[in-house]
């Protein structure tokens, strides 16, 4: 991923003024700042899903968002929404048939620790066992890239390390992965 000279602004908000950033493969980094710093509107230019005002990005060197059509880049964002009336299974599984060479959603949702909720419809899960779906949703394509906002966010103890063991694995086969945290611990806990 590749960022140059990328600018935002929202009215009188300058929430980006002049951001580079290069991620090689195998690299995993932490965009790593407060509330409000503008991790989420770097993510979101990085992902082609928000216009740079000034800039440009790439990613697996091409446009964002040809690389997000070609399901080369999983995305995890905060608190995006989920069908609210399927079990946990049918949506990985559905999400899967969307990716060239997925893996199988049983896989997804081990890496995801959401095993045992496969067949709890959504509607019913905690806040955590969603932010594990929405893991297991971003893991399923085996993309390349996996973008993370705050991904930990409402992961207990198991959940954290189910989700950081899993980009670890990852990252030992060459895939990147770039995250926003507030978290200075879990940026500087990365080896
Ligand atoms: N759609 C928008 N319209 C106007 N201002 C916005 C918009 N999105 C973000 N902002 C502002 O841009 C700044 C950066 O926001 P952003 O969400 O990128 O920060 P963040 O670092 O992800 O914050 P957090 O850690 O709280 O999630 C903030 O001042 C925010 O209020």
């Amino acid at each position: 991923m590749e960022l140059n000279a990328v600018s935002k602004r929202y009215g009188e908000v300058t929430a980006l003024g002049g951001v580079d950033l290069e991620v090689r493969e195998g690299e995993t980094v932490a965009v790593l700042g407060p509330n409000a710093a503008g991790k989420s509107t770097l993510l979101s230019i990085a992902l082609g899903l928000l216009p740079p005002g000034r800039g440009t990005a790439t990613v697996l060197g091409r446009p964002p968002v040809e690389a997000l059509r070609a399901g080369l880049v999983g995305v995890l964002l905060q608190e995006s929404g989920l069908l609210e009336d399927v079990r946990v299974a049918e949506l990985v599984t559905a999400t899967a048939g969307m990716y060239p060479r997925p893996l199988s959603p049983a896989q997804a949702m081990r890496a995801a620790g959401a095993e045992a909720i496969a067949n709890r419809r959504i509607g019913q899960l905690s806040g955590g066992q969603r932010q594990r779906v929405r893991f297991a949703l971003c893991v399923v394509g085996d993309p390349e890239l996996l973008v993370l906002d705050e991904p930990t966010v409402g992961l207990d103890v198991d959940g954290r390390r189910a989700l950081w063991q899993e980009v670890r694995e990852r990252t030992s086969r060459g895939r990147t992965a770039v995250f926003a945290t507030h978290y200075l611990t879990e940026a500087a806990s990365w080896p």
